[in-house]
C-alpha cells in the first residue's frame, strides 16, 4: 500500500500540480491491475465504503478504488479547499467569479430562523416572503377561490420554461405524480408542443405561468407570447391578469411584458438556473398541484442534505464522496460517461435534471481563472429508469466500453417491488463480476457462442438506496446531487455556475434570426454565413414550413388545435431535411 506524501499548495493555479494530485496519479497505475471480484471479497473494505445518513444508505464498495485511493482523495480535498469552498457558498461569497454572483441556492430551503447573509443582507425574509406567496396563491387556485376572467374556476395550468426552469420542476413534479394532473410543463418552441400542450383546454379555464430567470430566453418568450395572443382572443387584454403569472428574477421585463407584478414569484440572481429548482420556478407548479404541505416537505429535506453537506466530515459527507468518485472515475481512471439508473419509474426524470445539473455545470475547459485545464474534467451523463435501461443500452456497457463509470443505481424499496429489486441488486454484481469462459463452459455454453457470452466484469458502480420516495427524501435526492457537482468543481477549480457556452450558441441563433425575418419580411438575400449554412437556411426558407400553420392554428383557432394537421407538416418537413441530407451526402 502506498503512503500519502505531504501536500503542498499548487504551484501552477491547477489542481493536476499539487501533490495530491500526483500521488493520485502514481497510485491509479496500481489500481488498473486490481478487479472488482477481488476488492469485494475483502468485508472490511466493503463495510468502509458504505454510509448512512437519514435512512439513504451509499454503498461504493463496487468502485475500482481501494481504502487508499479514498486517503489520496480526501487529502485532495482539501488541498483543493473543499471545506473552505463549501463555507465561502453557505456565506453568500461570490463564488460565481465571471459573473460576480453569490451562490446561494441552499438559502431557498433555509428554515424562516436561519440567518443567510449576501451582500450584508439576510435574505432569508425575503426567500419566506415569496414562499408565503406561493402558499397563499397555490390555495386559492386549488380551492377554486382564484377564478378566471369569465368566473370560471380555472382547471388547468401551463407553466412555460426551457433549461432549468423546465427541467428541474418536471423531475420533482414527475416524482411526486399519483394521477390526475393539473399542471402541465412545456418547453420546446416547436410548434407541435405548443399544440399538445394546449390541446383539449379552454383559455376561460387556463391559468399559465411563464417560468423564466432572466424573462429574455428566446423559446419561452416566444412560447409565452403565443399563449398570451390565445389567452387574449378568449378574456380580452383585461382577463390577462386572471390567466398570467410569472416566476422571474427581471421583475422590470414581467411588468413591460405587461403582466401585473403583483401576479410576479420573485427570485433573484444567486439562484443559478440548473440549481433552482427550490426558487418559485419549481415550487409554484408544485405547490398548486400538490399543495404547499408536499413543498414544505420538499425544502426540509433538501435543507437536511445542505446541512450534512455543511458540516459532516469530509470523510463521512456523502456529496462529498459522490463528487470525489466522480473525480476519481473522470480525472484518473479516465471514465467520462456515468449511467444514472434510477430504478424507480417516479424518477423517470431524474436523469434529464442531472444531465443539465452536471454537464452545463462541470462541461468547462479552463480553471476559474482562465487556465485551461490539462486534465479531464466534466462528465457524459446519461440513463434511463431501471429496468428500461437494461433492455436497451446495458449490453454496450457489460461488453465493449470500458469508459462508463458508476451507474448510479438509485432504488426505492417497496414490498410490492420486489421483481424491480431484484434486477437493482443483480445488475451491480453482474457489472463487476462479468462471467469467465470457465463458467460459461461449466454451464454447458458451446465454443462457438462462448465469446458472445463471456463479460470482462470490473465494472465500476454504486448504490443509492432511498428509504422511500415521498416529497422529503425527493428534497434530499435533489441536494445531494446538487452538492455532488459542487463538489467536483470545487476540486477541479472550475466555475461551476456560469454557461458561457450556451450563451455562444444562443448569440449566434440571433444572428440567424435577424436573417430570416429579413428574408421573409423583406424578400433580402442571405449574406453572411458559410456555403452550407448559406444551402441549407435557403432550402429550408423554400420549403414548406410550420411558419403560417403556427399563426393560424395558435391565434385564430380559439379553443381548439388541429394536432393531426399539425403533425402532417411537421413529417411534411421533417422528411423534407432527410431527402435533402440524403442527397448531400452521396454526391
Ligand atoms: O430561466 P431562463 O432565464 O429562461 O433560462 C433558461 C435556460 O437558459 C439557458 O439554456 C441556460 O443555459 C440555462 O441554464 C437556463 O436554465
Amino acid at each position: 500500500m502506498q503512503a500519502c506524501r505531504p501536500c503542498s499548495s499548487p504551484a501552477t493555479g491547477l489542481i493536476s500540480s499539487s501533490i495530491a494530485w500526483r500521488n493520485l496519479r502514481e497510485h491509479v497505475d496500481g489500481i488498473f491491475d486490481l478487479h472488482l471480484k477481488d476488492l469485494l471479497q475483502d468485508e472490511r473494505r466493503c463495510r468502509n465504503m458504505i454510509k448512512e445518513y437519514e435512512g439513504i444508505v451509499l454503498d461504493y464498495s463496487r468502485q475500482r478504488a481501494t481504502s487508499c485511493t479514498f486517503k489520496f482523495l480526501l487529502a485532495l480535498a482539501k488541498e483543493a479547499g473543499v471545506k473552505e469552498k463549501i463555507d465561502m457558498m453557505f456565506e453568500g461569497k461570490h463564488i460565481n467569479k465571471t459573473e460576480d454572483r453569490a451562490v446561494l441556492h441552499v438559502a431557498l430551503r433555509a428554515p424562516r430562523t436561519e440567518k443567510i447573509v449576501c451582500d450584508g443582507k439576510n435574505v432569508v425574509p425575503d426567500v419566506w416572503d415569496v414562499l408565503d406567496k406561493i402558499k397563499c396563491f397555490s390555495e386559492r387556485v386549488r380551492s377554486g377561490s382564484w377564478v378566471g376572467q369569465t368566473g370560471k374556476v380555472l382547471k388547468d395550468v401551463v407553466a412555460i420554461g426551457i433549461g432549468g426552469s423546465y427541467l428541474g420542476p418536471l423531475f420533482a413534479y414527475t416524482a411526486l405524480q399519483t394521477g390526475a394532473e393539473l399542471v402541465q410543463l412545456l418547453a420546446n418552441v416547436d410548434p407541435i408542443d405548443v399544440a399538445i400542450a394546449l390541446n383539449g383546454l379552454c383559455p376561460e379555464t387556463t391559468l399559465v405561468v411563464i417560468v423564466s430567470k432572466t424573462f429574455t430566453t428566446q423559446e419561452t418568450m416566444l412560447n409565452a407570447k403565443t399563449m398570451r395572443s390565445w389567452l387574449i382572443a378568449s378574456v380580452g387584454k383585461e382577463g390577462i391578469a386572471k390567466h398570467m403569472v410569472a416566476v422571474s428574477t427581471n421583475l422590470k421585463l414581467v411588468k413591460e411584458f405587461g403582466l401585473d407584478p403583483d401576479n410576479a414569484f420573485a427570485f433573484w440572481d444567486w439562484v443559478g438556473g440548473r440549481y433552482s429548482v427550490c426558487s418559485a420556478v419549481g415550487l409554484l407548479p408544485l405547490a398548486i398541484q400538490y399543495g404547499f404541505n408536499k413543498v414544505n416537505q420538499f425544502l426540509e429535506g433538501a435543507w437536511s442534505i445542505d446541512s450534512h453537506f455543511r458540516c459532516a466530515p469530509l470523510e463521512d459527507n456523502i456529496p462529498v464522496i459522490l463528487g470525489l468518485i466522480s473525480i476519481w472515475n473522470v480525472s484518473f481512471l479516465r471514465c467520462p460517461a456515468r449511467a444514472i439508473l434510477p430504478y424507480s419509474q417516479a424518477l423517470q426524470k431524474l436523469t434529464p435534471h442531472i444531465q443539465q445539473v452536471s454537464m452545463e455545470s462541470n462541461g468547462k475547459g479552463v480553471s476559474m481563472d482562465g487556465r485551461p485545464l490539462d486534465f479531464h474534467a466534466g462528465e457524459i451523463d446519461f440513463g434511463e429508469p431501471g429496468t428500461n435501461g437494461q433492455h436497451s443500452f446495458y449490453q454496450l456497457i457489460h461488453q465493449v466500453i470500458t469508459a462508463v463509470y458508476s451507474p448510479t443505481h438509485v432504488c426505492e424499496p417497496i414490498s410490492n417491488h420486489d421483481e424491480l429489486m431484484c434486477n437493482f441488486f443483480a445488475q451491480p454484481d453482474a457489472l463487476a463480476y462479468g462471467k469467465t469462459w470457465e463458467q460459461a463452459k461449466a454451464e454447458g455454453i458451446s465454443d462457438d457462442l462462448i465469446p458472445h457470452k463471456i463479460f470482462t466484469g470490473n465494472r465500476p458502480s454504486l448504490n443509492i438506496l432511498l428509504p422511500t420516495l415521498d416529497a422529503y427524501t425527493l428534497g434530499q435526492l435533489l441536494a445531494l446531487y446538487e452538492h455532488r457537482v459542487v463538489v467536483q468543481g470545487f476540486i477541479w477549480g472550475i466555475n461551476s455556475f456560469d454557461q458561457w457556452g450556451v450563451e455562444l450558441g444562443k448569440s449566434l441563433a440571433g444572428k440567424v434570426r435577424v436573417s430570416m425575418n429579413s428574408v421573409r419580411m423583406k424578400g433580402e438575400e442571405l449574406k453572411g454565413y458559410n456555403y452550407s449554412t448559406t444551402y441549407l437556411l435557403n432550402r429550408y426558407l423554400k420549403g414548406k414550413t410550420l411558419y403560417k400553420l403556427h399563426k393560424s392554428m395558435l391565434l385564430d383557432v380559439k379553443d381548439k388545435v388541429h394536432l393531426r394537421d399539425i403533425r402532417q407538416l411537421v413529417l411534411l418537413f421533417f422528411f423534407d431535411l432527410i431527402y435533402h441530407t440524403t442527397i448531400t451526402s452521396y454526391t
